[in-house]
């Protein structure tokens, strides 16, 4: 069996210089492309968009400053369990057997903001043919209360410890940009990109292609990073856009 994680960019889902607000469209058009894939065991993680950003932002809550205000908590993950409905209900008209894996149930970090995300309940709706779905959330965060955990960093977590065999990430951008806007086709480096990596270009906690790049480049197995426009080539076992291994 071959595992894909896929990751669901939250600038593609929402619109995200509106706060709480779905792009329709585009859901429809990424749902579209997950329900007439041919792929054996699927794990999808989506972003937050400005589902969460601007309430992590307003919390003052990042992937290292944290927050012990129950208010925060229930803000950023009650967005973001908002957000997974709308995915999953459309994923569910297109008969995707997609269920629910809640980050701040499972999830924490240690005092040196380690991950630890046990896979095995992930493994074992894998294997009785589910479709499982993270997003990024809050997670409780030894000595700081909670912290961020973006989608990347879920993405990195779980396709190191089920050994994915493909990971994708659909952005709304066609790949990694360099100085003149074209599509860098690999990445093997930081430094050698470091100088076009910017952060994302709306509210965002959780550092943008910077922060995603350098996930990636720390994975140990190949990437990519392409646009909605090439999910279905990358769905049908293509490496579009740029391919990021370090
Ligand atoms: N060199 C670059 N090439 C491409 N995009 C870049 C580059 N530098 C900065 N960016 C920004 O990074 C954004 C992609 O990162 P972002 O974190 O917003 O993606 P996402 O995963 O789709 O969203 P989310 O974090 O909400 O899930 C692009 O929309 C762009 O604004
Ligand atoms: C801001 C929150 C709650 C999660 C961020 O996840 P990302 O959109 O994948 O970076």
């Amino acid at each position: 069996m071959s595992l894909t994680v896929l990751k669901l960019g939250g600038s593609v889902i929402t619109d995200k210089d509106r706060p709480d607000t779905l792009d329709g469209e585009m859901l429809d058009y990424v749902a579209d492309a997950v329900g007439d894939a041919q792929i054996d065991d699927l794990v999808l993680v989506h972003g937050a968009g400005s589902f969460g950003h601007h309430h992590a932002s307003e919390h003052g809550v990042s992937k290292t400053v944290g927050s012990s205000d129950v208010a925060a908590v229930i803000d950023i993950h009650g967005a973001m369990e908002t957000l997974d409905q709308f995915v999953l209900s459309r994923l569910h008209e297109r008969d995707v057997p997609a269920v629910p894996v809640h980050p701040f149930s499972v999830a924490s970090r240690d005092s040196d903001a380690e991950l630890s995300l046990p896979v095995q309940q992930i493994a074992t709706m894998l294997g009785e043919g589910f479709v499982p779905v993270l997003y990024g959330d809050v997670v409780v965060h030894e000595g700081k209360g909670v912290t961020i955990v973006s989608g990347d960093e879920l993405v990195t977590s779980v396709a190191r410890q089920l050994d994915a065999d493909r990971v994708g990430f659909c952005s709304t951008v066609p790949g990694v940009l360099d100085e003149d806007d074209a599509v860098i086709p690999e990445i093997t480096s930081y430094e050698s990109v470091a100088d076009v990596l910017g952060e994302s270009e709306s509210t965002d906690v959780t550092g943008g292609m910077a922060g995603k790049v350098a996930a990636l480049l720390e994975l140990g197995a190949p990437a990519s990073i392409f646009a909605p426009d090439d999910l279905t080539a990358f769905l049908d076992g293509e490496n579009p856009g740029t391919r990021i291994d370090g």
